[in-house]
């Protein structure tokens, strides 16, 4: 192998090395994660549907014309699921890969118990500023905290919180992760995947790592 060719494969090598850990979303338990700064986005995000993922892009965008990290805060499991036994419809290493795919910096994922349903407002205020956001995102109706008594506007009294429109069907129908359950459970599974965003085998072999 000539000398030439070495450089070559070397600098290839490199550029994947450097590729691969760009693109590495580091995932987090909890309040274990700090940062200098950070865009936030904040939500259940069970099936990252069409809905989800237009938030996700709009945080990513802010995050890079920032050029700081897009941190997603999210519940395992979604809160929903733990409280109304509904079923889930991402698994965990799913979520994880649909999230590293929209080119998430970090994402926390919140054990959602007992305990942590009984958290109030200022305690999850005060978990969020340890990445210290400069901008925080989410969408229509977003609450949080103790009895769901947090809303934007207290989100906005500690940091600068933005709220996306709805991403509705060309015919304004919702697209949220209830209506996507309620479509599977009745075996509308295409109109299903269309509010999803993919079709059905996107998910192969996801599960396994
Ligand atoms: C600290 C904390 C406490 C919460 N406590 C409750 C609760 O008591 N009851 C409830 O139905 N949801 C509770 N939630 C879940 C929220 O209502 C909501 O589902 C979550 O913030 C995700 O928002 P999203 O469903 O719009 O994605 C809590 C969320 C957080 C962050
Ligand atoms: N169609 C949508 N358009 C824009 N933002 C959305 C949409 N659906 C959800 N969001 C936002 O995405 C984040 C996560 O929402 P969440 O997981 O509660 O979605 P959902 O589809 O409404 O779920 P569910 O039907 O279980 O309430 C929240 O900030 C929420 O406001």
């Amino acid at each position: 192998m000539s000398l030439l060719s070495l450089v070559v494969t070397f600098i290839k090598d490199l550029i994947d090395l450097m590729k691969s850990e760009v693109l590495q979303m580091r995932v987090f338990r909890n309040n274990q994660l700090k940062l200098e700064q950070s865009v936030v986005t904040i939500g259940a995000f069970d099936g990252i549907h069409r809905g989800h993922q237009a938030l996700i892009k709009k945080a990513k965008s802010q995050a890079e014309l920032y050029g700081i990290p897009l941190v997603v805060y999210t519940f395992d499991p979604p809160p929903k699921v733990y409280f109304q036994n509904q079923s889930i419809l991402t698994s965990l290493p799913e979520k994880k890969y649909f999230l590293e795919a929209l080119g998430v910096s970090y994402s926390v994922f919140a054990s959602f118990d007992e305990e942590y349903a009984l958290r109030g407002v200022q305690d999850f205020i005060d978990e969020l500023s340890d990445v210290n956001p400069k901008e925080v995102w989410v969408g229509p109706g977003f609450n949080f905290g103790k009895g769901k008594s947090g809303t934007i506007e207290d989100l906005n009294n500690a940091f600068k919180a933005y709220q996306h429109p709805i991403v509705t069907c060309p015919k304004g129908e919702v697209i949220s992760s209830t209506r996507i359950r309620q479509l599977f459970q009745h075996k509308e599974a295409e109109q299903a995947y269309y509010l999803l965003g993919r079709n059905q085998f996107v998910l192969s072999g996801i599960n396994g790592q």
